[in-house]
């Protein structure tokens, strides 16, 4: 890390070294490296190597090279021999697309092998010679077809796949591990695979667009008329057949309050048609970022490897000269937004270069790396008149030739051993069965015998139909969530009637719904006139639903005979929940509020490092909804104003915070903070009698969620804010996780008043300890702090620094807080120790 162009001699001298770390330089050759004939450990990661270095060879005695995140493209034949205990070798990030036939020399050495981020199209045969191989990392290249020698007679421990346009075996067996990629190739040990050409579409797009318009013309093969009462709730899914391809139809709603679910259905590698209304279209960037920013946004953080055609409806409202006029503004502004965030991307990788602590920073700077190398494919946008059945035609051509087109999709086609594609018609052939209620929702243990029952399937063992299961699962022609306890013996073969249940609480007009509840099914759930008056008040005022109100509601708008049997299942009793709040929970749309008082006296409170207690269960469980929550008040009011002096850390996030982001962050810090107060856009959190607020500013370009403690009296204090800070970011980075074009960084807004500069945070992976350093200067005012003040440090009690005293010492106001009560305890904040000089 100290920008090297060449090897100092003085490295070089030192023949007797057997570990050299070169990481982070500027290397372009390593000349000399052959003296240093005892390394057993060479790292040189991140340099500007273009050629292998050939005078490795001479290493002998290495063990552990590391050439990632360089720009070689070949290797020479000749090295790998010379390397006889060569056991670790990292390649990734360079630009190969072969390797030397001889790196199986090092046959029986060599356990860890990483080539992610190359070019590779095939894996190298070379490799299925390594017969000691335990890891091997293949992320992100271009290979089509795994080999079957690969799972065969070695120790392969870990593989990574992901990122790869496979057809053989396809994505979705490969996510399910090595298990299954076995087992898939075992089914074609006696016959040979099937192709499978099934592409998922999902229509996006602001409201009114004219998206299930198209999808439904598309589908009946003339114009069809939709009417405004028939807006799409929620999704709808439907099948639907072009040539000799599958499209499987996904049609969101429009409406802002379907937002939140969408990370639960917007799944990669799918064809995504963006529609937009040229009739409300205008040429100005407000509605540009309405009706399309939002939306191409949004596929860079959840899908950022998507192909996105651009369909631009209700051309018949517009002349010839308006349509074109407007179809060349929303290209040339996709293509700003392409070039913005390439041009953000490099700036950001730039700035962590740049620093001077860069190794501080090798998490992000490898994520936004990561980024760099996906964005989504634009189509030309296709402007349509959908009551006229020509146009919708002329889609349909463009959609089949664009799936057609290898270079845009080159995984559409799968291949699959036939008895998937048994599997799969049997599964469907059940789902449509006169026997299997409405809902679809079946045992899993029934469903396997079932299958098992039809002659055909009837050798097949239950491990191999349950992988076959989970392959329909990811492809989403099936739900089944393993991962969940409650639901893991649960099938729900018809995927649309999940949505249909999500959609009964999850959307527009919500109040209506439950004031519309008729008496009688009041009646049935011994609920009166005015318990329903409280529900739709207690809705309206704080987001929240009783069970009682929801038990209600979903008998309103679902119940036909074939609901009745699983009605209570779905929607549970008192004592039990159902399987539709286990969802609702474990996709965070809800959370379940044990008590209604403002503050629980008797809530068990998550103390860091201390196992988490579940909730008392005290009282009927009531629902929040933080979407439908529209007031702040009384957060701000709980929490008494911001102070110069909290402790305070944002969270930046770029390109913006994901709709819906910080709702699912409320749920799930709130179940672990049980004394909590939620609002629209903040939250309050209490732990061992200390807030903490969080509150989200999503502004254009300057995006992020804050986080404040009260800055702690004593130096012991310390430890329990810094814990408490870091238990929501860590929350907030495994939330991110779901969106992986979101690049995200924490940052400390310097102290002094007026200053807009911040101290970046490093890595926060729990591993490091963040920083040893004792005071942060701002490199702006110039002003010091103490480290605990701006990053996640416990000062030393007894060798508690001074800052050195400075003309320009930074100025504290000195303020008193008095008592204020926050839940069990009160805290009485006397006049805060003032730090300066
Ligand atoms: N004149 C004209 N009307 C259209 C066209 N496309 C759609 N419409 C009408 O516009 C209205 C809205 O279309 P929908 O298909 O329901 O829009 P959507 O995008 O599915 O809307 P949400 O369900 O709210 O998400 C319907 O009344 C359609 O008949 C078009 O090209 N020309």
């Amino acid at each position: 890390m100290r920008r090297l162009r060449v090897l100092p001699s003085t490295v070089l001298q030192n023949i007797r070294v057997e570990s050299l770390n070169l990481d982070r330089n500027k290397l372009k050759n390593v000349t000399g490296i052959s003296k240093l004939c005892n390394l057993k450990k060479l790292i040189l990661s991140k340099n500007e190597l273009l050629e292998f270095p050939e005078e490795i060879k001479s290493l002998v005695h290495l063990e552990k090279l590391e050439l990632n995140q360089n720009q070689i493209w070949i290797i020479p034949e000749g090295v790998f021999p010379c390397l006889p205990k060569l056991r670790h070798l990292r390649l990734n990030n360079n630009r190969l697309d072969a390797l030397p036939k001889d790196l199986a020399a090092c046959n029986s050495s060599l356990q860890y092998l990483n080539l992610s981020n190359n070019l590779f199209r095939a894996i190298p045969s070379t490799v299925l010679e390594l017969r000691r191989l335990q890891e091997f990392y293949v992320q992100n290249n271009l290979l089509r077809q795994l080999p079957v020698g690969l799972f065969k007679e070695r120790p392969l421990r870990t593989f990574k796949v992901n990122g790869n346009p496979l057809r053989e075996p396809p994505s979705e067996v490969c996510a399910g591990g090595i298990q299954q990629i076995i087992s898939y190739f075992n089914q074609l040990q006696t016959c040979q695979a099937e192709e499978d050409r099934r592409v998922k579409t999902m229509f996006l797009g602001a409201s009114l667009a004219g998206k299930s318009t198209i999808c439904k013309s598309l589908k009946q093969r003339r114009a069809v008329p939709v009417s405004e009462e028939e807006r799409t709730v929620g999704i709808e899914i439907s099948e639907f057949h072009i040539g000799d391809f599958t499209f499987l139809f996904w049609d969101f709603a429009g409406q802002l309050e379907y937002y939140m679910t969408h990370h639960v259905f917007i799944t990669p590698q799918a064809l995504v048609i963006l529609v937009i209304n040229f009739h409300q279209y205008q040429l100005n960037p407000d509605i540009f970022k309405e009706l399309v920013g939002f939306w191409i946004n949004n596929l860079f953080m959840r899908v950022p490897n998507s192909v996105v055609l651009p369909v631009g409806t209700h051309i018949d409202c517009c002349n010839g000269k308006e349509v074109e006029e407007k179809k060349r503004d929303i290209m040339t502004k996709i293509q700003a937004m392409l070039e913005e965030r390439k041009t953000n991307l490099a700036h950001l990788v730039a700035n962590l270069e740049d620093s001077e602590e860069s190794e501080f920073y090798m998490d992000q700077w490898d994520r936004l790396k990561e980024m760099e190398n996906s964005t989504l494919t634009i189509l030309n946008l296709m402007p349509v008149n959908c009551t006229d059945y020509q146009d919708i035609k002329k889609l349909e051509t463009t959609i089949l030739e664009h799936v057609k087109n290898e270079e845009i999709f080159p995984n559409i086609i799968q291949m699959l051993p036939p008895v998937y594609k048994k599997v799969e018609a049997a599964i469907v052939d059940i789902a449509q069965s006169e026997d299997t209620p409405e809902h679809g929702m079946m045992d899993l243990s029934i469903l396997l015998s079932e299958l098992s029952r039809r002659d055909h399937l009837a050798k097949l063992d239950r491990e191999l139909l349950q992988d076959i299961l989970r392959y329909l699962h990811r492809i989403g022609l099936i739900l089944w969530y393993e991962e969940i306890k409650q639901l893991e013996g649960t099938v729900f073969l018809r995927p649309a009637f999940l949505i249909t249940m999500f959609k009964t609480l999850i959307r527009y007009g919500l109040v209506q719904q439950l004031e519309n509840i008729s008496v009688d099914i009041l009646v049935g759930e011994h609920a009166t006139i005015r318990d329903q008056a409280s529900w739709v008040w207690m809705f309206k005022s704080k987001a929240m639903l009783c069970q009682a109100a929801m038990r209600a509601l979903l008998k309103h708008q679902l119940y036909s005979e074939s609901m009745k049997d699983i009605f209570e299942e779905m929607v549970g009793h008192k004592s039990q929940k159902g399987k539709l709040f286990i969802l609702l929970q474990h996709f965070e749309i809800c959370l379940e509020v044990r008590n209604m008082e403002e503050l629980n006296p008797g809530a068990r409170e998550f103390v860091p490092g201390k196992p988490w207690e579940g909730l008392l269960d005290c009282g009927a469980a009531h629902y929040l909804f933080p979407t439908y929550l529209n007031r702040s008040e009384e957060v701000s009011e709980m929490w008494g104003g911001d102070h110069p002096e909290d402790l305070q850390v944002r969270t930046y996030f770029s390109p913006e915070i994901p709709e819906g982001f910080f709702q699912r962050l409320m749920v799930k810090a709130c179940s672990f903070y049980s004394a909590h107060w939620v609002a629209k856009v903040t939250c309050l959190l209490i732990c061992s009698g200390k807030p903490l607020l969080i509150k989200e500013n999503n502004q254009k370009a300057y995006s992020y969620i804050e986080l404040r403690c009260r800055k702690p009296g004593k130096i012991t204090e310390f430890q329990l804010a810094w814990d408490f800070i870091m238990a929501i970011i860590s929350i907030i980075q495994k939330l991110s996780e779901d969106w992986p074009g979101l690049h995200m960084s924490v940052k400390a807004p310097c102290r002094t008043n007026g200053c807009p500069a911040e101290f970046v945070w490093p890595d926060v992976d729990g591993k490091s300890t963040v920083t040893k350093e004792e005071i942060k200067t701002c490199g702006l005012c110039g002003h010091l702090f103490q480290t605990e003040l701006l990053l996640p440090k416990v000062p030393n009690e007894r060798e508690m620094p001074q800052p050195p005293a400075r003309s320009s010492a930074p100025h504290y106001y000195v303020t008193s807080y008095g008592t204020t009560t926050f839940g069990p305890s009160s805290i009485n904040v006397n006049r805060q120790s003032i730090l300066d000089n």
